[in-house]
């Protein structure tokens, strides 16, 4: 079925270099939607034998991508240079570049394949991605994939840093902020498992809502603060506190920081 379907055109075929943890991810999160054959290629055994049973074929040789219709880069950004210039991509696939800071020129200028910059995130392996995608280079068939795992904005790549900070690192720092609900439902007296439990259900039940509902955010905190009840009392300690101020620094810190890596990549 799997033949039928790769000789019919109806199954697209995706190359991942790189199975590590963004490279695992999207293997993971693709083996649940119908439609993609996953080549898993990685340079480390153990990569490709964490991902074996989620893609239908896993290599440590690059010239595999040659097979694929779409071939996503996802190895550290210091060596996708090296893996470029070991690739001998064709002019009709189109290459997906993860790495954060790595312009789409400096890939395009090292490919015959076309080329689209992506900053992913982790939550491709559930399904819950969100990832920024330049407008230059994106066709039908790369939408496709993204919101085969998540949603997705189409940006500017004068943007990919702040959407890096956001998106990309933004798990990072939502990770953290359960963490800190978390501690405090401990503190009170819930074992850590019930706590974990809550914080990141009060997270993902949020974070939903916020997606789906028409209301505005001030609007949907109006809606669990019931008058002289619990709600408004804590919203004054977090509006009192430095809480918006610390995930500011933290979205400043990285988008800097991708700025930073930017430099190191740059034909000019
Ligand atoms: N980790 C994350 O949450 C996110 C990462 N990214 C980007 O994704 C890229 C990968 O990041 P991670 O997955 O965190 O790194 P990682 O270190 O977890 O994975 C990189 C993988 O590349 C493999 N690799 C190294 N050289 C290779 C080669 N020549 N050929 C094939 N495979 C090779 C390594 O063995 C490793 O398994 C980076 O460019 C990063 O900026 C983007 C958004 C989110
Ligand atoms: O920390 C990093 O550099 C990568 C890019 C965004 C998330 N992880």
């Amino acid at each position: 079925m799997l033949l039928n379907a790769l000789s019919q055109g109806t199954m697209t075929r995706v190359s991942v270099i790189g199975c590590g943890n963004m490279g695992g991810a999207l293997i993971r999160g693709l083996r649940s939607v119908d439609g993609y054959h996953v080549t898993a290629i990685d340079l480390d055994p153990a990569a490709l034998v964490a991902v074996e049973s989620f893609a239908e074929e896993t290599t440590d040789d690059a010239s595999a991508a040659r097979e694929a219709d779409i071939v996503v880069i996802a190895v550290k950004p210091s060596i996708v240079e090296s893996v470029l210039a070991d690739l001998d991509l064709r002019a009709d696939q189109t290459l997906v570049t993860f790495a954060a800071g790595v312009s789409r020129g400096f890939v395009a200028a090292r490919t015959d394949a076309s080329v689209v910059r992506v900053m992913p995130n982790l939550a491709a392996e559930t399904g819950n991605m969100a990832a920024a995608v330049t407008e230059e280079g994106l066709t039908d068939e790369v939408r496709d994939l993204l919101g085969a795992v998540g949603e997705y904005a189409e940006v500017d790549e004068s943007l990919m840093d702040i959407a890096t900070a956001v998106n990309g690192s933004g798990p990072a720092f939502a990770f953290y902020l359960i963490d800190a609900m978390k501690t405090a439902g401990i503190d009170g007296g819930l074992e850590p498992e019930q706590a974990e439990r809550l914080a990141a259900q009060t997270f993902k039940g949020a974070a939903e809502t916020v997606l789906r509902d028409d209301r505005t955010v001030d609007e949907l905190i109006d809606a669990v603060c019931s008058p002289k009840g619990t709600t408004i009392e804590g919203m004054k300690a977090l509006r009192e506190s430095d809480a918006d101020d610390g995930v500011v620094e933290a979205v400043v810190a990285a988008e800097r920081r991708s700025r930073e890596l930017a430099e190191a990549f740059t034909d000019e």
